[in-house]
């Protein structure tokens, strides 16, 4: 019995900060740059709460300004975008995060439009998407970059594979399905109305699945040696009466078969924040109009 290499997250999110740490310190040295981002959380949710401060952490540790705006869960709507469009017109502020979820009052669709494409560090805004599907210069969204980085660490050149993404969402199934486009890969996009869901992704040497159901993917569905990237993040009962977080793949039975697997915790979690810190950095350098590391 086979068992599939582990991708280490944590291990290639260091180093993405230390290249982040660096391109930050030539922006300085060479441009008098220093970029700066501001992160903003409405409410109270304990997981926003900890991303929100892990963010500003290691917006720090490589060397950027950082600013975090904590606003209570009633703060009306009005208010948020007006401090995003504060934000706009701050200079020395090159990127703007508004932290997901917003609360249900609040559209966050019309937030994060109004944040200014140069500035959109989640690469969420239309033109950033566009951008991106075009294959113009863009910033791309966290997640989805750091996905691709993982499955790059193990299989080098994507290209001519066939990559399989379970999930549709704007922030991880259609970005992640562009990136591996542009890597050349053949791609499908298998979503709840998929049929034969499981045939689909047999046919995958590159599996991403970033559905948001616990361990859907099972290791029946995967063909022996493929690469499997694991977006899920779920929150689920474990047997001592607390909750575990688990992934959207069945882990133990598939890295029976796979020949690569990231772990979820300490897969793609932890490239989100190195890729935002690396888009930050790009977003600072576009607005100079200087080089950049990034793109
Ligand atoms: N504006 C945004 N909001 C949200 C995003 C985003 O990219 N932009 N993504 C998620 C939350 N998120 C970052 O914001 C994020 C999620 C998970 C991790 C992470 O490192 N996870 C760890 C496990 C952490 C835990 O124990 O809870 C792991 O997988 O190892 C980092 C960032 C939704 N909102």
């Amino acid at each position: 019995m086979s068992v599939a290499q582990i991708i280490d997250g944590k291990e290639i999110a260091a180093k993405v900060r230390a290249e982040v740490a660096a391109e930050v310190a030539r922006l300085q040295k060479e441009h008098g740059l220093k970029p700066g981002l501001a992160v903003v959380l409405v409410g109270e949710d304990p997981a926003s709460k900890v991303y929100v401060a892990n963010k500003a952490k290691q917006t720090v540790e490589v060397g950027m300004n950082s600013w975090e705006h904590r606003l209570p869960a009633e703060t009306p709507e009005a208010d948020v975008l007006a401090l995003v469009e504060k934000l706009n017109n701050d200079p020395s502020c090159h990127g703007i995060l508004v932290q997901l979820p917003l609360p249900k009052h609040i559209n966050a669709e019309k937030v994060l439009n109004l944040i200014s494409p140069d500035k959109d560090v989640d690469g969420f805004h239309p033109v950033n998407v566009g951008r991106l599907w075009v294959g113009e210069r863009a910033l791309v969204p966290c997640t989805p970059t750091g996905s691709v980085i993982l499955a790059k660490s193990v299989l080098q050149n994507l290209s001519g594979l066939n990559a399989v993404v379970i999930g549709r969402s704007n922030i991880v199934g259609k970005p992640v399905a562009a990136l591996l486009l542009r890597e050349n890969c053949t791609v499908t996009i298998a979503h709840s109305r998929t049929k034969n869901i499981e045939d689909v992704v047999r046919g995958a040497d590159l599996v991403i699945a970033a559905v948001g159901i616990p361990e859907m993917v099972k290791g029946s569905w995967i063909k022996p040696g493929a690469t499997i990237i694991d977006v899920g993040i779920n929150r689920v009962p474990s047997d001592n009466g607390k909750t575990k977080i688990v992934g959207d793949v069945a882990y133990e039975e598939c890295a029976k078969v796979a020949g690569a697997i990231t772990p979820v915790p300490g897969g793609v979690g932890p490239m989100t924040i190195a890729c935002l810190l690396r888009n930050s950095a790009q977003a600072a350098a576009m607005q100079a109009g200087v080089k950049s590391a990034f793109g």
